[in-house]
């Protein structure tokens, strides 16, 4: 298979870990016999530096070409005026709403050997295996913005057909897991959250093998890192699924270990680690790669409709985790490129007949 992968760099730890991610596809490549050709774009602050737009007309239209796109990560302190015009976030927001992607799914496991630095250490972590499912598009992240020198508002809009659409992609992966969604909204309170709830009900009733389930957000996010294990799929709105995800990192061990993939109707797929430029800790090399190189393997799966190689990946970062090394965020003292070595070692290690056979068939 040939496939174009744009790849969008960005800020921070972003080129580290992004770096990682597209040696690993490369050497997924030379294993398997596809050929992935990569194209580098700029977004966020140093696309603001170069261009004076965190999203250039000609990333754009290379996105909307591609195959896939992997990005990094966007933002920093050199961007983050109060004052500023222009943000690095606004172009991660813009690419966004350009391909579509109204659906962000966002895997989390807890790897055994990475336990004790989870803050629920029993054996119920065994056992977790969530995907939430963030709407994308919309919410808060997307409504207008008014500014005077005492008051400021955000506006959280949602339309029935907004939500229906992330609805109906959650219970089709509910059907494919566990039969069992969790919809987590503030309908005690927003009216968006009603709507939301109403919606969601109402498109329950077309999958009527999955269970549905309603929570309240500020419950739920006590009951993610109480019972974690009780949950298949949380499908929630932009700002709830931002914050929930980042809490259940937690749960892994590290933000530096959770991917995603964002996801529209027939459009092309976005896929990222969910952590962002990490600034505390960029241009020292010690970023954790496995998030990004995790949505490198969502991007096979979900992009290229390569399972077997996405599962290859993942088998090789869990003998990482098992065996080590590990990065600093871990508890280990590796680093980036490390990392990606043993990343890349361990590809060997893990390699099933199903996965060579494509270097056979070239060979
Ligand atoms: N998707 C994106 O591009 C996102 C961008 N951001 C932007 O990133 C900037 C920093 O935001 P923060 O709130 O500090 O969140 P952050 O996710 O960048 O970092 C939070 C903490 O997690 C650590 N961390 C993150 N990724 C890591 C990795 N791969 N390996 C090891 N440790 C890691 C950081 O060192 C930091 O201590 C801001 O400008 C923000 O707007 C934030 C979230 C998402
Ligand atoms: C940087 C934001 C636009 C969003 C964010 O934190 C995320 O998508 O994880
Ligand atoms: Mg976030």
């Amino acid at each position: 298979m040939k496939a174009r992968i744009v790849t969008l760099p960005g800020d921070g730890v972003g080129p580290e870990v992004l770096d990682a991610a597209v040696a690993v596809l490369e050497a997924v490549a030379e294993r398997s016999g596809h050929s992935f050709e990569f194209e580098s774009h700029l977004i966020g602050g140093c696309a603001i530096d170069a261009t004076g737009e965190p999203l250039p007309a000609a990333t754009l239209e290379a996105c909307k070409k591609a195959d896939a796109v992997l990005l990094g990560a966007v933002g920093g302190p050199k961007w983050s005026d109060p004052q500023a015009k222009v943000r690095p976030e606004q172009g991660l927001l813009a690419i966004r709403a350009a391909l579509g992607v109204y659906a962000n799914l966002r895997p989390l496991q807890v790897h055994p050997a990475l336990a004790s630095l989870s803050p629920l250490k029993n054996e119920k972590l065994k056992h977790v295996d969530v995907l939430f499912v963030r709407e994308l598009t919309g919410g808060a992240y997307f409504g207008a913005k008014t500014r005077t020198t005492d008051t400021a508002t955000d506006e959280c809009k949602y339309t029935v057909a907004e939500v229906e659409r992330v609805t109906r992609r959650a219970f089709a992966l509910a059907r494919e897991r566990r039969q069992h969604v969790t919809s987590v909204d503030k309908a005690n309170v927003l009216e968006t959250s009603r709507l939301w709830r109403s919606t969601v009900t109402r498109i329950a009733t077309e999958y009527p093998d999955v269970k549905l389930e309603h929570q309240l957000v500020d419950s739920m996010a006590m009951l993610l890192l109480t019972q974690p294990a009780r949950y298949d799929v949380i499908v929630t709105e932009n700002l709830f699924g931002d914050i929930l995800t980042d809490e259940a990192a937690a749960l892994a061990g590290s933000l530096g270990l959770l991917p995603s993939a964002s996801l529209g109707e027939g459009t092309v797929g976005l896929y990222e680690p969910i952590h962002g430029s990490a600034p505390d800790i960029a241009g020292q090399g010690v970023a954790n790669p496995l998030g990004a190189i995790l949505s490198a393997a969502m991007l096979l799966r979900h992009s290229l409709d390569l399972d077997v190689e996405a599962t290859t990946i993942e088998a090789a970062v869990s003998h990482v985790l098992s065996n080590g090394p590990h990065s600093r965020d871990i508890g280990g003292k590796a680093g980036t490129a490390a990392i990606r070595d043993a990343v890349i070692a361990a590809l060997d290690d893990v390699a099933t007949p199903a996965f060579l056979s494509g270097l056979r068939a070239c060979g």
